[in-house]
């Protein structure tokens, strides 16, 4: 394996790209750094696949990095400065939550795609995370899923440093997180854009910020330390109202616009005047742009993690065999969505897109990743809102003996019966 080190001055980063087929392990020799905020110890072999990241430093270090990667160079130019004053501000806002009914910063981080919001995100929780902060991490990006799989909406309160090697995680809605001690909660969407199907999307937003309010009203050190809510990058007319439904639902507080001029001159427009901060940062030139086969990677790559575990932590999934009988498939909105003219008189289009409709099981599961709800009885609306237990993979389906074999991560019969049938597919490899 090639051996190369690095040498950074103070206020630099090495930038990296690692291809899916290559590990690449990185060691901090001397000095400090850290990654979208998460600091490195010195001496440890940190291992990458797959991911595209940035190395950086305050204060100068060198670094040796073992293996290939297929982009690596220094940057002395990063937007860092700018990035940890926006901390420091919201730093001060939670300093002073006694004038603010002890409630921190709601901060909604919006751009267009591949600006770095999610990267930004990481950086100010792990940020507020090494001031002893508990930040909740909501997650409203549905196409990529950074804590649990992608179709999901969901918060996360966060207690501990988020890993350097696993990001956010070898996460699963079993199993408390990679940085969290707690359960993440997740709602099922089941589409990659807002725009698939916009009441629902809207619906789900509503809900989660209700359940996220109840638990900052039980928890005060989450309530001082505010929520970090990472958008997708949908900003159109359609993400306009995205934007407006979110901020009215979470009572946002402050808005960062993320690498897009017009966006933000339109966000202060549009909120400056209901007492909401609006704050302008540039995006990284480290940020990469990710194709769609790269993106459809790393949700392979996520969703296997979810079964399987990951190099560091691995996990051995529960094959089980299901009647069809004893389940019910579910989907909302799309499949069921009939035209207009063969809907009863007086039920418009909008009424069919939270229409929840079972789906008969055969063939067409197999490969799919079905997302088990906690509901114990399908009643509309609420068990749209309900939230999820985790998630199963259809390996096998036995169509003749009406049965299917699902992997789970946990042993034994799983619990519940509604299962969500979204977009996702995977072909395990
Ligand atoms: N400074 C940097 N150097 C190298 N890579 C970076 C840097 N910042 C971010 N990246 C990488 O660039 C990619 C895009 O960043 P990120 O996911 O934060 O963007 P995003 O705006 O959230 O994207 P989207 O909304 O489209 O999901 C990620 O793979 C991230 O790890």
């Amino acid at each position: 394996m090639t051996s190369k080190e690095w040498i950074l001055d103070e206020e630099s980063e090495l930038r990296l790209e690692i291809d899916f087929d290559t590990k690449v392990k990185l060691r901090l020799v001397t000095g400090t750094a850290e990654i979208f905020g998460t600091e490195l110890g010195q001496n440890i072999d940190y291992e990458f696949s797959g991911r595209k990241i940035a190395v950086f430093t305050w204060h100068g270090c060198k670094l040796q990095i073992q293996g290939t990667c297929s982009v690596e160079y220094i940057a002395n130019e990063t937007p860092m400065i700018s990035y940890l004053n926006t901390h420091l501000a919201l730093e001060q806002r939670r300093v002073m939550t006694s004038q603010n009914n002890g409630q921190g910063p709601r901060v909604l981080i919006v751009g267009p795609n591949d600006v770095g919001k999610t990267s930004l995100s990481k950086l100010l929780l792990s940020y507020a995370l090494k001031q002893s902060r508990q930040p909740i991490y909501v997650d409203l990006d549905c196409s990529e899923g950074s804590i649990t799989m992608p179709g999901c909406l969901t918060a996360t309160p966060l207690t501990e440093m988020i890993d350097v090697e696993e990001g956010f995680g070898s996460s699963a809605t079993s199993a408390p997180t990679a940085g969290s001690a707690v359960m993440p909660l997740a709602y099922y969407y089941g589409f990659p854009s807002p725009k698939d199907n916009l009441k629902l999307y809207n619906l789900l937003v509503s809900r989660l910020a209700q359940t996220v309010d109840r638990r900052l009203e039980e928890d005060e050190a989450a309530r001082k330390s505010g929520i970090i809510i990472d958008t997708n990058g949908l900003i159109d007319a359609t993400g306009y109202q995205v934007i407006a439904h979110c901020i009215k639902a979470f009572s946002v507080d402050v808005i960062v616009a993320l690498g897009h001029e017009r966006l933000y001159s339109d966000m202060v427009r549009l909120h400056q005047k209901s007492g909401i901060a609006v704050v302008k940062l540039a995006k990284s030139g480290g940020v990469v742009e990710r194709d769609s086969a790269f993106r459809r990677q790393t949700q392979n790559q996520k969703i296997r993690e979810y079964f399987y575990g990951t190099p560091k932590s691995e996990l051995a999934p529960y094959s089980t065999m299901i009647n069809y009988h004893d389940v019910d498939i579910l989907r909302v909105g799309e499949g069921s969505l009939a035209p207009s003219s063969a809907l009863p008189i007086g039920e418009d289009r909008k009424v069919s897109e939270t229409h929840v409709v079972k789906v008969e099981p055969g063939e067409h599961l197999l490969h799919s990743v079905l997302a088990v709800s906690n509901a114990d009885k399908m009643a509309e609306p609420e068990i749209l809102e309900t939230n999820l237990a985790g998630f199963i993979y259809v390996s096998e389906v036995h169509e003749v003996r009406k049965k299917m074999t699902v992997l789970s991560p946990c042993p034994g019969r799983i619990p519940k019966k509604f299962w969500w049938q979204g977009s996702l597919k995977w072909a395990e490899d």
